[in-house]
């Protein structure tokens, strides 16, 4: 069976800053979006086009997904972009502020055959986000949690209580729908602490990781949204207490003075095969 893809650590790269995107081959991000959305100043965009097809056809980002954000198709660039990303080579193609299934269907005819993925950062693409999940085309969701806060007109930062409601809207039709859901960005780029806070909760609401905007930010990033030692031992334990339940014919085990049955033992094998994951990865 196929390791399953990580996505703990997913590094937006501004396609109009060569060196980056050099860099990037070597980092440790398990995704790269190359963007050419709000990173990249209109008078850039043509050239930071051309610049990304040139760096995906050399290639050697590994493991690395790549994924590419294109601007809206509504926009004077979105459809330029959209027909050169069908010639190039990489692992999905991000489209921002996806509000309806409707923009999903026009992006699918521009890129046939390419997973595509949704920025979810408006609040009616959360009110829509499990039509738009259920696109047989769509791979997985981004959060984009800046257009968010500006689009509710709610206060950033904090615990990010005044935009949960929203947020948990996307992660519950991604998991509905079976596809990845990946957090939003934390602007302070140099706040590991803040950072490390935000992927915590990032991944306690249930993230398979968090996008980021500076090399420093992965280990952390990484760190957090990989299963630890004790969840993994217990897991292990889950597991051979179950099996053993079953073949005394029963359908309930203890551990740890807490009930285990076959819900739990499902949660427990993804959290090793998730673990056995990062650990192929990391010998390879
Ligand atoms: C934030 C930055 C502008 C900081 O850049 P800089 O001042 O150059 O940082 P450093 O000098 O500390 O860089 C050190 C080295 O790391 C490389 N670097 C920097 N950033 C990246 C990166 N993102 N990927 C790969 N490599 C990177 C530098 O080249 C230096 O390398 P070296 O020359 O070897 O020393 C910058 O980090 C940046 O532009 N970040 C990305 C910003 C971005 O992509 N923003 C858009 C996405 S966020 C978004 O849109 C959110 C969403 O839509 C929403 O609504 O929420
Ligand atoms: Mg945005």
């Amino acid at each position: 069976m196929a390791a399953e893809a990580l996505y703990r650590s997913v590094l937006y790269i501004p396609a109009s800053r060569a060196r980056a995107m050099d860099k990037a081959r070597g980092l440790d991000a398990d995704a790269i979006i190359f963007d050419l959305e709000d990173a990249v100043s209109p008078d850039e965009k043509p050239a930071a086009r051309a610049a990304l097809a040139e760096e995906l056809r050399i290639g050697g980002y590994g493991h690395r997904q790549r994924i590419v954000r294109i601007n809206g198709l509504d926009t004077d660039w979105g459809r330029d972009d959209a027909e050169a990303v069908a010639g190039m080579d990489c692992d999905g193609v991000l489209l921002p502020k996806v509000d309806s299934p409707g923009l999903v269907d026009a992006l699918a005819a521009l890129v046939p055959g390419k997973p595509l993925w949704c920025m979810m950062e408006t609040p009616r693409g959360a009110l829509n986000a499990l039509a738009i999940a259920d696109h047989t085309a769509v791979a997985g969701f981004v959060l984009g949690t800046n257009d968010l806060a500006k689009e509710l007109g709610c206060a950033t930062g904090g615990d990010r209580s005044p935009m949960l409601t929203t947020i948990q809207l996307c992660l519950a039709a991604a998991r509905a729908a079976g596809i990845v859901c990946v957090d939003g960005v934390y602007n302070a780029f140099k706040d590991a602490e803040g950072l490390a806070a935000e992927c915590v909760q990032g991944r306690a609401w249930g993230m398979d990781g968090k996008t980021l905007i500076h090399p420093a930010q992965i280990e952390i990033a990484n760190s957090v949204f990989a299963p630890g030692d004790e969840e993994v031992a217990l897991a292990e334990k889950q597991i051979e207490a179950f099996d053993e339940a079953v073949r005394r014919g029963e359908g309930v085990a203890v551990v740890d003075g807490k009930i285990v049955e076959n819900l739990h033992i499902e949660t427990a094998r993804k959290t090793l095969a998730r673990a056995g994951a990062i650990r192929a990865r990391e010998t390879s």
